[in-house]
């Protein structure tokens, strides 16, 4: 097996089934990848361990999801030199946009690059977007890809005509 490129972390396995999108995307590109939870409350340790050893690892993005007082992406930006993606997963109160405001809005010099409230999908998408800068083959597949969405809206297009006309 390939020796991973891409972390997906998150806060608590409850965050799964919101990250699962993230995880698809990069298998969808053949892009290895692991997934694991750690949280920066709960298993503070860990975290910094994660977070500073990850680049001596080979990974070399790390995509981060966190819900509610989601310390998480910030706090790993802020321990690695690596590219840092964050998710703001919604929980039952305030709809994910405590999540959101808890990564977004960095000072200056740690950057996470938050996707959409629940956008895991985006974030395994950006993560394949930034290996394939560098990565020829890569890139080819998400050109590919993006003529297939093009591709997609064409036929809906062409469906809501026909829909429309009866
Ligand atoms: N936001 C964080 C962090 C963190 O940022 O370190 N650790 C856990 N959590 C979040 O707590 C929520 C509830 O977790 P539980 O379901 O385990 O109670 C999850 O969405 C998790 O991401």
């Amino acid at each position: 097996m390939m020796a991973p490129s891409v972390g997906v972390i998150m806060g608590s396995d409850s965050d799964w089934s919101t990250m699962e999108a993230a995880a698809l995307a990069l298998a969808e590109f053949e892009v290895p990848f692991e997934v694991g939870v750690v949280s920066a409350h709960r298993t503070v340790q860990k975290m910094v361990d994660y977070a500073t050893s990850a680049a001596d690892r080979g990974l070399k993005v790390i995509i981060t999801g966190a819900g509610g007082a989601a310390h998480l992406p910030g706090m790993v930006a802020a321990l690695t030199p690596l590219p840092v993606i964050g998710v703001p997963v919604p929980l039952k109160y305030l709809d994910g946009m405590d999540s959101l405001l808890s990564i977004v809005q960095m000072p200056a010099g740690v950057p996470v690059a938050t996707v959409s409230i629940g956008g895991a999908r985006n974030a395994g998408l950006l993560a394949v977007r930034i290996l394939a800068a560098s990565d020829p083959v890569l890139l080819k597949r998400m050109q590919a890809f993006q003529t297939n969405l093009e591709q997609i809206v064409a036929e809906k297009d062409e469906a809501l005509r026909q829909r429309l006309l009866g």
